[in-house]
C-alpha cells in the first residue's frame, strides 16, 4: 500500500506518518527568546502587511476562548460570574481589552484595570468599545482579600515580551497584590514581572498561560494547570523561517491546549 502523503512526510522508515506525527515526533516546539519573538512581530507588520489591530484582535479573542475552555462560567465558584482584567501599557494591555470585550459577549462579567493609558488611538478605540460594552472600569487596584472575595478569576495582560528590568509603578505594587490573591490567575503571553526568557522564582504563580504566536523561553517554568497556545495566524514561511514546529490547531479552532 503506498502512503498518500507527499515524501517530506513520508520519511519515517516505520511507515506513514501524517504531519501532525513527523512534526510531533521529529522536531518539538520552538520556545522564542526576547529578540526572536520581538523580530516575528515586527517581520508581520513590517514584511507581512499585517496591522497591530488585526493580530491584537486575534490575539485577544483567543485569550478569551481560553479562559472560557479552561473557566467554563458552569464551573466558576462565585454567584457571578465575575473577572478582572488588568491591562498593562503596551500592547499585551491591548490585547488584555479585546480579551475582555469578547469574554463579556461570551457572557461573563470582566471588570477592567488600567491605570496607564498610551495616548494612542488604537488604545483609546479599544477602552471606547469596552466602555461602550458596559464593561466597568476600576479607578485603583483592590485589595487582595477584595479580589478573593469579588472575582472567579484575574487576567494579567500587564506585561509581554517587551518586559524589561526592574518593575516600575504602579505596575510593582500591583504585582504585590497579585502575589498575595488566591483567585488564580490567566497570564497573556507571560506571567507579568517575569523575565521572558528567565522567568522569576519569587514571581507570579498563574494557574494559566496563553502563549501567543509561540510560547516565550519562560514558559518552561510555568506550573500551572492551564498552558493554551493561541494567535492562530503565522503564515507558513515565518513560521519555518523560525522553525516554530507549531502544533497544528484542531479543526477551526483559535486555541491550542499545551
Ligand atoms: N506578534 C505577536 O505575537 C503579537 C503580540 N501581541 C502582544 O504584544 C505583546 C508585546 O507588546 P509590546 O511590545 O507593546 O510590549 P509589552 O506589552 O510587553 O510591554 C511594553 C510596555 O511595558 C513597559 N515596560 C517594559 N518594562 C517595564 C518595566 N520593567 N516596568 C514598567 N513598565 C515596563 C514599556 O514601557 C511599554 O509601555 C505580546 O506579549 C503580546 O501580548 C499581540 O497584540 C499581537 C500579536
Ligand atoms: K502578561
Amino acid at each position: 500500500q503506498t502512503c498518500p502523503l507527499p515524501a517530506a512526510a513520508n520519511n519515517h522508515k516505520k511507515g506513514c506518518f501524517s504531519r501532525r506525527e513527523t512534526s510531533t515526533m521529529a522536531q518539538p516546539l520552538k520556545y522564542l527568546g526576547q529578540e526572536e519573538a520581538q523580530h516575528i512581530d515586527e517581520e508581520l507588520f513590517s514584511e507581512y502587511g499585517f496591522s497591530v489591530d488585526q493580530l491584537m484582535e486575534l490575539a485577544g479573542l483567543s485569550c478569551a476562548t481560553a479562559v472560557a475552555r479552561a473557566y467554563p462560567i458552569s464551573s466558576l465558584v462565585k454567584a457571578r460570574p465575575s473577572l478582572l482584567v488588568i491591562c498593562g501599557p503596551g500592547n499585551n494591555g491591548g490585547d488584555g481589552l479585546v480579551c475582555a470585550r469578547h469574554l463579556k459577549l461570551f457572557g461573563y462579567e470582566p471588570t477592567i484595570l488600567y491605570p496607564k493609558r498610551p495616548n494612542k488611538p488604537l488604545f483609546q478605540g479599544l477602552t471606547t468599545q469596552c466602555q461602550k460594552m458596559e464593561i466597568p472600569f476600576l479607578t485603583e487596584m483592590p485589595e487582595a482579600t477584595l479580589i478573593d472575595e469579588a472575582y472567579n478569576l484575574v487576567i494579567d495582560a500587564i506585561f509581554g515580551f517587551s518586559f524589561k528590568g526592574a518593575v516600575r509603578e504602579p505596575f510593582g505594587s500591583i504585582l504585590d497584590v497579585l502575589k498575595k490573591t488566591t483567585s488564580p490567575i490567566a497570564s497573556i503571553d507571560i506571567p507579568s514581572g517575569w523575565d521572558v526568557e528567565q522567568g522569576s522564582a519569587d514571581g507570579l504563580q498563574p494557574d494559566m498561560l496563553v502563549s501567543l504566536t509561540a510560547p516565550k523561553k519562560s514558559a518552561s517554568m510555568f506550573r500551572g494547570r492551564y498552558h493554551f497556545l493561541g494567535g492562530r495566524f503565522v503564515p507558513p514561511s515565518i513560521e519555518r523561517k523560525y522553525q516554530l514546529n507549531l502544533p497544528p490547531y484542531p479543526d477551526q479552532d483559535c486555541v491550542l491546549q499545551l
